[in-house]
């Protein structure tokens, strides 16, 4: 293969997403790949893997390869090899569920564990899930906060139902592993909820590609000020 071809085909990263069982893992891992929730809850039995191609700054194409983890499988023997050599780990609780978050002190340490004799550690991410549930938060914000200082992890709260912050979640983990700055205009383009721009793609569908992702839909985002929603 030459130089360029080889350059021209994506980066591909391995994301693994783990935590306890119905913090809404698999729910983040659809909603970023898919653009889908269902309220149903189905547990994960081992792991599932979806695939996403993602743009960053730069016109960086990168394929990110995600590891969704069933909560269940934490003291088996099968997780430190499903986290083996992850480029990028999102650690998530349900910031509804203390238990969950309590419960990341064993998910991080397996995650070191597994990685100790790595010359790379992975990038890793303190996500809190289902913030549309604010109102029945239990995991005060500072206490994640904390977690993430001690330990130098990325900070981000997330809505699977609603989308907010999904897509930036995993872009974030994605351009601190490849050295890629995001600016600020980036960052607020990706909190930007699917949610609100789907009602928007289903009356116009003809206008909008909905296969972008939203950090390339800068346009639709500021359809906000001119759309009739
Ligand atoms: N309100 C709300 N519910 C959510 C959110 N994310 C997930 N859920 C719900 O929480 C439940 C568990 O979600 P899953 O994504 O299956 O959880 P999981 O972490 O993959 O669970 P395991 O497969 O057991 O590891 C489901 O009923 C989801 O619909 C969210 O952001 N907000």
């Amino acid at each position: 293969m030459s130089d360029s071809e080889e350059d021209s085909q994506d980066k591909q990263l391995k994301i693994v997403v783990i935590g306890d069982g119905a913090s809404g893992k698999t729910s983040l891992a659809t909603r970023f790949a898919q653009e889908a929730f269902g309220k149903q809850y189905k547990q994960t039995i081992g792991l599932d893997f979806f695939l996403k191609r993602i743009t960053l700054p730069g016109n960086l194409n990168v394929t990110l390869q995600v590891w969704d983890i069933g909560g269940q499988t934490i003291g088996g023997k099968m997780l430190d090899k499903y986290v083996y050599g992850a480029q990028g780990v999102l650690l998530v609780y349900d910031i509804t569920n203390y238990q969950s978050f309590k419960n990341l002190e064993d998910w991080y340490g397996m995650v070191k564990k597994a990685n100790e004799e790595s010359d790379v550690q992975p990038v890793v991410s303190l996500v809190g899930n289902k913030i549309d549930l604010e109102h029945m938060r239990t995991v005060k914000a500072d206490k994640h906060q904390r977690f993430c200082q001690e330990n130098s992890l990325i900070s981000q709260f997330v809505s699977a139902k609603s989308g907010d912050s999904v897509f930036l979640a995993f872009q974030r983990v994605a351009a601190e592993i490849l050295g890629v700055k995001l600016n600020k205009a980036e960052i607020e383009q990706s909190q930007v909820s699917l949610a609100f721009i789907r009602p928007f793609i289903s009356r116009f569908p003809e206008r909008i590609n909905p296969s972008l992702s939203p950090a390339r839909l800068g346009y639709c985002c500021n359809l906000r000020q001119h759309s009739p929603f």
